[in-house]
C-alpha cells in the first residue's frame, strides 16, 4: 500500500487545483471586466439562484452520513446560514434580493424558468455526490470555499466599478458571505486534514475537489452558452 502524503504535501495537492477554479472561467472575466449585459447578469444570477437553493441539501447530505457529533454540530450552521434562523434573513434571501435588484422578480427565480439544464445538472451532480459519498470525501469537494474569498473580494470592487446601476446593498450576499466563506473553508480543510489519513482517502480528497471545480466550470459554461442562446429551452 502508498504511504500516506505528508500534511504539507497533501495540502499542496489540494490548493494546486486552484488552477481549475471558476476564477478563471470567461464568464467570469467578462462579469469582472464590465463586459456582460443586464440580461446576462439577470441570466447568471437566475441560474446561480439554483446552486444557492440546493447547497442547504448538500450539506445536510454530509450530516446525514457524519457518526461525529462535533463535526455535525459545526456542519449545521452552515445549513442555518442559507435557511436564516427566521423567515426573511440568510444567505438565500441575500441572493434573491440581488435578484431582485438586478430586475428579476421573486416569483420568476423561484420557480426555476430560466435554469438551463446544464446547471440543473451539474448543481445535482454535486448533491447526489454528497449524499453518495463518505462524508469526509463530501466535505473535500466544498474545499473551492478555500479559493472563494479572494474571487468575492475582486467581485464586489469590480461589479461596483463597471456596473453602476448596481449598489454595495445589493452585493449584501457577497460582502456578508466573504468572511464566513473563508472561516468555513478554514474549517473544512482542517477536518479533511485530520480525517483523511490513508493514501486512499487523500486521494479520494483531491479527486473530490477536482470533481467540484469541474461542477462549478459546467455551471458557468451553461450560463455563457444560455447567454448566446445555446442550451435555453
Ligand atoms: O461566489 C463564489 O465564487 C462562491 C464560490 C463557492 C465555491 O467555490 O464553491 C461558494 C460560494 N460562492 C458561496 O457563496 C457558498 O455559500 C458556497 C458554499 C459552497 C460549498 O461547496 O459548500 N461553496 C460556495
Amino acid at each position: 500500500m502508498t504511504d500516506p502524503l505528508p500534511r504539507e504535501d497533501f495540502l499542496a495537492a489540494l490548493q494546486a487545483l486552484s488552477s481549475r477554479y471558476w476564477g478563471s472561467h470567461p464568464f467570469h472575466v467578462r462579469m469582472h471586466a464590465g463586459h456582460l449585459t443586464r440580461e446576462e447578469l439577470r441570466t447568471w444570477a437566475a441560474n446561480r439562484w439554483y446552486y444557492q437553493s440546493v447547497l442547504p441539501l448538500k450539506d445536510a447530505a454530509i450530516v446525514s452520513n457524519c457518526p461525529e457529533p462535533e463535526v455535525r454540530r459545526l456542519w449545521l450552521e452552515r445549513i442555518v446560514y442559507h435557511d436564516g434562523a427566521v423567515e426573511g434573513e440568510g444567505g438565500r434571501e441575500d441572493w434573491l434580493r440581488l435578484c431582485e435588484a438586478l430586475g428579476l422578480t421573486r416569483a420568476e427565480v423561484l420557480d426555476e424558468r430560466h435554469v438551463v439544464p446544464g446547471v440543473r445538472f451539474a448543481v445535482d451532480a454535486y448533491v447526489r455526490f454528497a449524499q453518495t459519498r463518505p462524508w469526509v470525501i463530501a466535505v473535500a469537494a466544498g474545499l473551492t470555499e478555500m479559493f472563494s474569498g479572494h474571487l468575492m473580494r475582486r467581485r464586489v470592487v469590480d461589479v461596483l466599478a463597471h456596473y453602476p446601476w448596481i449598489e454595495r446593498a445589493d452585493l449584501s450576499y457577497f460582502t456578508t458571505r466573504v468572511d464566513a466563506v473563508s472561516a468555513e473553508g478554514k474549517q473544512a480543510v482542517d477536518l479533511v486534514l485530520a480525517h483523511c489519513v490513508t493514501r486512499a482517502d487523500q486521494d479520494s480528497a483531491v479527486a473530490a475537489l477536482a470533481f467540484k471545480c469541474d461542477v462549478l466550470w459546467s455551471m458557468l459554461s451553461a450560463i455563457d452558452h444560455a447567454c448566446h442562446g445555446v442550451g435555453k429551452r
